[in-house]
């Protein structure tokens, strides 16, 4: 693992409008939230739900515009991996097309070069050519997860956001997406900020870990000395939850 920050946070702050008419007042979800991101790093973020860790992500990706602190990217703009990738897809487009997508987008590639790296993306995450004409209701759960990971590999991010990436996953497959993540992270230097609610699934995973609970970072710390000294009572209490 690279000692460079890929990204770093410092005293972030975030509040939420409430809707409606009268719009009165606003709800701090994140407080005083700072953490560095490591190049090449696996980084866990646990707490329970309403925690605030999807609010992170989104802060992280500049989604939210009632933001107080500093958000320091040092590579290009990361990109996110969902828990439910078939909702992230247009589910009337083939793979090829949705995949190819962000190229459209945000490149200018012929279609010679578009198909070509299409196919080095298909390979990369381990789909079989014969998915590239399929349409997302064809494909396998863990499938999907793939094409929604090479749609976020395709635009050769340095940070990849995964937010409950494997949770709807079964045990099988959500170890094949694992294996997938971890040699992306091998081979390619990728860096993860690894959101979800499973510890075990950090403790496999992930290098460090944030523990976040009440939008606020209450511990952190590479994951076996976490999982193994926990010093706050939070910690404690979530492992215990887990065993
Ligand atoms: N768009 C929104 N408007 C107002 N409040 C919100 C909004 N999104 C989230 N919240 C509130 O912010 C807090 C943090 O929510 P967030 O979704 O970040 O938690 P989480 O840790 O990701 O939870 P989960 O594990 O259930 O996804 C919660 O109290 C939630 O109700």
């Amino acid at each position: 693992m690279n000692s460079e920050p890929i990204l770093e946070v410092r005293h972030l702050n975030v509040w939420y409008r409430p809707s409606g008419v009268l719009r009165r007042g606003r709800q701090q979800v994140l407080h005083d939230v700072s953490f560095d991101l490591y190049q090449g790093e696996i980084l866990g973020l646990v707490g329970e739900s309403g925690s605030g860790k999807s609010t992170l992500a989104r802060a992280i990706l500049g989604m939210l515009p009632d933001c107080e602190g500093e958000i320091i990217h040092h590579s290009k703009r990361p990109q996110m991996v969902f828990q439910d990738p078939a909702s992230a897809m247009n589910p009337s487009r083939t793979v090829e097309w949705i995949l190819s997508e962000p190229l459209r987008i945000y490149g200018k590639y012929d279609a010679a070069e578009v198909r070509r790296r299409v196919a080095e993306i298909m390979e990369l995450v381990d789909l079989p050519p014969e998915c590239s004409k399929m349409y997302p209701s064809e494909l396998s759960g863990g499938q999907r997860q793939r094409v929604c990971i090479g749609t976020a590999l395709i635009q050769k991010p340095g940070l990849i956001i995964a937010d409950e990436a494997v949770s709807a996953l079964d045990v099988t497959i959500q170890a094949q997406i694992l294996e997938l993540i971890a040699r992306l992270r091998r081979e390619y230097g990728l860096s993860y900020l690894f959101i979800s609610h499973d510890l075990n699934v950090v403790y496999e995973i992930c290098d460090r870990c944030l523990v976040m609970h009440r939008g606020r970072i209450v511990e952190q710390g590479p994951v076996e000395e976490l999982y193994d000294h926990p010093r706050e009572d939070y910690t404690k209490a979530l492992l215990a939850a887990a065993e």
